[in-house]
Formats: C-alpha cells, structure tokens, sequence
C-alpha cells in the first residue's frame, strides 16, 4: 500500500479530437487507470483540460474557438459536461469526484491558496478526487494560464505531490515536433532543463491543444523546482499509467533538484509580477548565479520601471537573458542615484546614515531563474 499523492494532468487533445466534443470512451479509460491507481492505495488529484473542446460543437461554433469570450462560453458549456463525464465514470468505481476551478490570480493570494489547501485537504480526506481545471469563465486573457500545464504544476507544489503526471497526446518530448519529423528521438529522463531543451519543445500541433511541450517544459521546471518529479507522455492501454508512475511508462521524466524551493521561493520565481527590471554586469551575474551571493549597488548597469522597496523586480544580464527575480531592498529613483555605486558610498549619496540593508537584492530573496 502506498499513501502517496500523484496529480494526473489530462489534456484536450487526449480527450477530445479535432471536432471538439468529449471522447466519452476516453474519459471512461482515464477514470479506469486512477482508480486502479486510488485502489493501490495512492491519492490522486485530477487536472483536466477539455471544457473549450467539449463544449464548442455544443454551442455550434466549426472549431475551436479564438476569441475570448467564445472560448469563455465554450468553457461554461463544456466544463459542466466535462464533469458530468467524469463524475459518472468515476461512479462506476464507486468513487465520488469534486470540481475545484482555480485562476492565476488564486494563487497570489494567500488567502485563497489557504482556503484552496484546505478543501483539497478535506476532499483527500474523504477520498474524493478532486478534478481541477482553470476557471476560464473568469479569467483575463493576460493572466491566464491558457494550458493547464502550469496549473498542474502549481496544484503538485501545493499538495506536495509525489509525483506529477502529464498525460498528452506524444510519447514524451522528442528533438523535434513528431509531427513535422519523424526522425526526432525521444528524451528518456531530463536532468536540467537547459536552452537546448527548450529549443525542441514547439508549441501545439493538434486542433484542440493549446501549450504545446513548451508549456509542459515550463511546468515541469516549475514542479521540479518545488521538489515534484514529472512524468510527461502518454497512457493509451490499461496499466500504462501505473507504469508511468512506476518508472517505464511511455514518456520523458524529468528529475527532482536536490534542493526544492520553498513555498515563498516558487511565488517569487513563477507566480510574482515583475515591477522593474535591473541589468547587471558580468561580475554581479556571476556573483548572483553562481556564487549564490547577493546583488550589490555596485554591479548594477541600469534600472527600468517604477518600484519600490519590497516589490519583486527581474535581473537580466547585458545580452538582456533573464537571470531570475528577487525583492528589491530600495526604490526605483534610489537605484537610480546609486547604480554602479561601491558600498562605501551608497549611503552618502542617498543621504541616508544608517542604511538597513546595502544589498540591492540580498541573496535570501532571490531565485534563479
Ligand atoms: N519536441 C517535441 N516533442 C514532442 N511533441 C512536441 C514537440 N514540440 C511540439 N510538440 C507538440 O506538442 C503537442 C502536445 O501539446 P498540446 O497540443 O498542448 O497537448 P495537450 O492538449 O495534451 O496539452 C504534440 O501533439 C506535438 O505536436
Ligand atoms: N482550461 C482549458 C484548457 C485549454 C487547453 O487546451 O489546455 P491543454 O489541452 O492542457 O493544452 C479547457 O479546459 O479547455
């Protein structure tokens, strides 16, 4: 017996096919493996896409839909037949099931997340499985996940998953899109995600999928960061997803960081929102990547954007590549004055005789990104 967690991502191109509407002998198939995986003793919390391609041959659109509110009333369509899916495939196991729709925006707020923990803790508790999609109706186009590759990622952190299953339409990431090359080889385990495997993960290729393995990398860097193992390919045959779990499923695993980053790390580092942006010399790039040492006023080159002291900003280096985020210690028109300063005359020219904390951005509140 086993009392692990594993979140299971479902997306729309495993659900549905070109024509949108639910392939309801896939949904049954889906709900047959978590079962098998529930009856083995693990807990496991549901993440599904589908609501857009499920509902927009009900409303009558051709495809699926562009523009925001037509996807928005495809979703309120689809997400309640999505679960009327689920719901009853799950019942033929006797198992009860629950909707939990969630936002970006939940998780900025403490709160929210606090109250989210604590449904997700009591369905656990009562062995329901709590079946997950992003509230679409509500959702602002900018700050949508769009794909719900995040949101998996994002509810594994929260739950301390074990492990995190993405389950798409691809035996795992290969060096090129499949589709357009049939040569491309498939990655057997990632052990950092580096440039070059972003570089071969392409967006979508189906019909009704919106994240491409772009998203699933972003998803399992996210995951990995916060201590959950990914799982990205597919379960086509009874049993592939116990093997999934298992270690020979049909995909690409991507390895835990030793170190895992703390809740108030991952907000930081995925979820925050950057209200400025410091460039950094090569010296202070080195010191903050490398050397995991703080960011001095000295090693700054330039400051963009209106913050203040305690807001989250980005740091990029002179080709402008992005080298993570932290919170800054001063105001935008101090580090203006101050930029490129050695320590010794900070507080002189600020005006200022006792200054707190010298560093731009200490070293505690930073994530590499
Ligand atoms: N390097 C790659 N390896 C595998 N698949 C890739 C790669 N680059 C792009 N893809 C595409 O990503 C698609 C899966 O993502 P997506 O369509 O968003 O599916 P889902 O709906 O399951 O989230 C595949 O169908 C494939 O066409
Ligand atoms: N929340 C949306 C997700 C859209 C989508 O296509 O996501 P995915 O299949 O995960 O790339 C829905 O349920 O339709």
């Amino acid at each position: 017996m086993s009392n692990q967690r594993i979140v299971v991502k479902i997306g729309s191109s495993s659900l549905t096919g070109p024509q949108g509407g639910l392939d309801h002998q896939a949904v049954d198939f889906f709900a047959d493996e978590i079962a098998s995986l529930q009856r083995a003793g693990y807990s496991v919390l549901l993440v599904t896409s589908g609501a857009v391609a499920a509902g927009f041959r009900e409303i009558g659109y051709p495809s699926r839909p562009k523009l925001l509110h037509e996807k928005q009333a495809a979703a309120s369509v689809g997400q309640a037949l999505l679960m009327r899916d689920y719901q009853q495939a799950f019942a033929r196991h006797g198992i009860v099931s629950g909707q939990v729709l969630l936002t970006r925006s939940d998780f900025n707020n403490r709160k929210r997340t606090g109250n989210a923990t604590m449904t997700i803790e009591e369905l656990l508790k009562q062995g329901v499985i709590p079946i997950f999609n992003e509230n679409d109706t509500v959702s602002v186009d900018e700050l949508k996940f769009g794909d719900n590759d995040t949101l998996s990622a994002l509810v594994a952190n929260l739950a301390r998953a074990s492990q995190l299953i993405i389950l798409t339409d691809m035996e795992g990431l290969y060096s090129a899109d499949p589709r357009h090359d049939p040569t491309a080889k498939r990655y057997d385990r990632i052990d950092e995600i580096t440039d070059e495997i972003y570089a071969v993960a392409g967006g979508s290729g189906s019909a009704v999928g919106t994240g491409g393995m772009r998203s699933k990398i972003d998803a399992a860097k996210i995951a990995t960061r916060g201590g959950v193992p990914v799982f990205v390919g597919r379960v086509r045959e009874v049993g592939d997803l116990k093997a999934a779990i298992d270690h020979h499923g049909k995909g690409t695993y991507f390895v835990t960081h030793v170190s895992a980053l703390s809740i108030k790390k991952q907000w930081l580092g995925f979820l925050s929102t950057p209200l400025g942006t410091l460039i950094v010399d090569d010296g202070a790039a080195q010191a903050l990547t490398r050397e995991y040492r703080s960011l001095l006023p000295v090693g700054i080159k330039q400051v963009e954007g209106q913050f203040h002291a305690g807001d989250v900003i980005e740091v990029v280096n002179l080709q402008r590549e992005v080298l993570g985020r932290g919170i800054v210690n001063y105001d935008h028109d101090q580090l203006q004055l101050i930029c490129g300063l050695p320590s010794s005359e900070v507080s002189k020219r600020l005006g200022i005789e006792d200054i707190h904390r010298l560093e731009a951005v200490h070293r505690d509140e930073w994530v590499s990104l």
